[in-house]
């Protein structure tokens, strides 16, 4: 298990965060820009000294022992390949170190550059390659070791779209097989959704909530953090009382809501984002948001259906 406590400020601020991640487990620090998730990361793996607290992992305290003696694996977003290093001797770096065969060393350098498509750029050095090419290198580097902790900053971070997704999969599939404890940093909800079993949304330099990705997205904690993940229908008490629901604030996700049903409402927007479209429709005087397979057009009359039962009232 990694357990840690932690305290650090720089002018403006502060960060204070107690956090228990099980062996095995992916845990996604979702955030967003300023809010400590980086720093984090960077005191887990000493790089960054805490003014109070401890980090433990596996029973051993590591709070007094410099990044190398630390045994963990990490990427972070400048990436620092060694630039005088092949692409391939990038990967095979750690492997020296730890005193690896040659020839488990050269199997798994193979396999890295494969699966991450780098296999042509082997004999390449790093400024000869794109952004995303060296964001890879820097992937394969961090995974090579096998690490039992492993501390990825936005991994995904420079990639295009399809690389993006093909090696989502291979990360998630990699640190499942090699139960890799994870700490991920990503401002990507769907890329921790995806990678981990549990999410802790950060802001202002402290952990807000924790939990599976399902339990955070239904019940996020305060209006806040359902926005920061992307919930569009947050109702006023006036809106929650036009709609037919008690006069409070309210969260209503977007699948309590369907086209086709017994209310009206007129299409203020369409948004067309390729497998689906997004709809703002106006019910009486109530902008919601819905998605949809295919949408109708902007100004078009629609009928709609309103599960109610699924609106979350906030506390307080
Ligand atoms: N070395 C430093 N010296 C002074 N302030 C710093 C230092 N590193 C980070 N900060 C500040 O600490 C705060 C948190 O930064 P951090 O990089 O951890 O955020 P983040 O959540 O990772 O953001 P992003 O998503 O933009 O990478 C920011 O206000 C930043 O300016």
């Amino acid at each position: 298990m990694l357990a840690l406590a932690l305290k650090k400020a720089f002018p403006g601020f502060r960060l204070e965060v107690a956090l228990e991640v099980q062996e095995g487990e992916v845990l996604a620090l979702l955030g967003p820009s300023g809010s400590g998730k980086s720093t984090l990361l960077k005191l887990v793996a000493g790089l960054l000294a805490p003014e109070e607290g401890y980090v433990c992992f596996a029973e051993a305290d590591l709070t007094p022992l410099p990044p190398e003696r630390r045994k963990v694996g990490f990427l972070f977003q400048d990436y620092a390949l060694f630039p005088h290093l092949s692409v391939a001797d990038n990967i095979a770096f750690g492997l020296l170190e730890a005193r690896w065969p040659k020839a488990a060393r050269e199997e798994r350098v193979r396999e890295l550059l494969e699966r991450m498509e780098l296999t042509p750029h082997a004999r390449k050095r790093p400024t000869e390659l794109s952004g995303g090419e060296q964001q890879r290198v820097a992937l394969a580097r961090a995974l090579a070791n096998r690490p039992r902790l492993l501390l990825l900053d936005e991994p995904l971070g420079a990639l295009d779209l399809r690389l993006r997704e093909e090696l989502l999969l291979f990360l998630r599939k990699t640190l499942k097989e090699e139960r890799v404890t994870t700490l991920l940093v990503t401002h990507d909800q769907g890329e921790a959704f995806l990678l981990a079993q549990r999410v802790a949304l950060m802001r202002e330099g402290r952990i807000v909530q924790v939990g599976r990705p399902e339990e955070v997205y239904a019940r996020p904690i305060d209006p806040w953090a359902a926005r920061f993940l992307g919930h569009k229908n947050l109702l006023s008490p006036e809106e929650s009382r036009a709609l037919g629901l008690p006069p409070k604030a309210h969260l209503l996700p977007p699948k309590a809501l369907s086209l086709g049903g017994p209310l009206e409402a007129t299409v203020e927007e369409r948004l067309f984002y390729g497998p689906r479209v997004g709809l703002w429709v106006r019910l009486g005087g109530v902008r919601l948001y819905l998605e949809a397979g295919e949408g109708p057009g902007e100004g078009e009359r629609v009928g709609l259906s309103l599960d109610l039962a699924q609106a979350v009232a906030w506390e307080g």
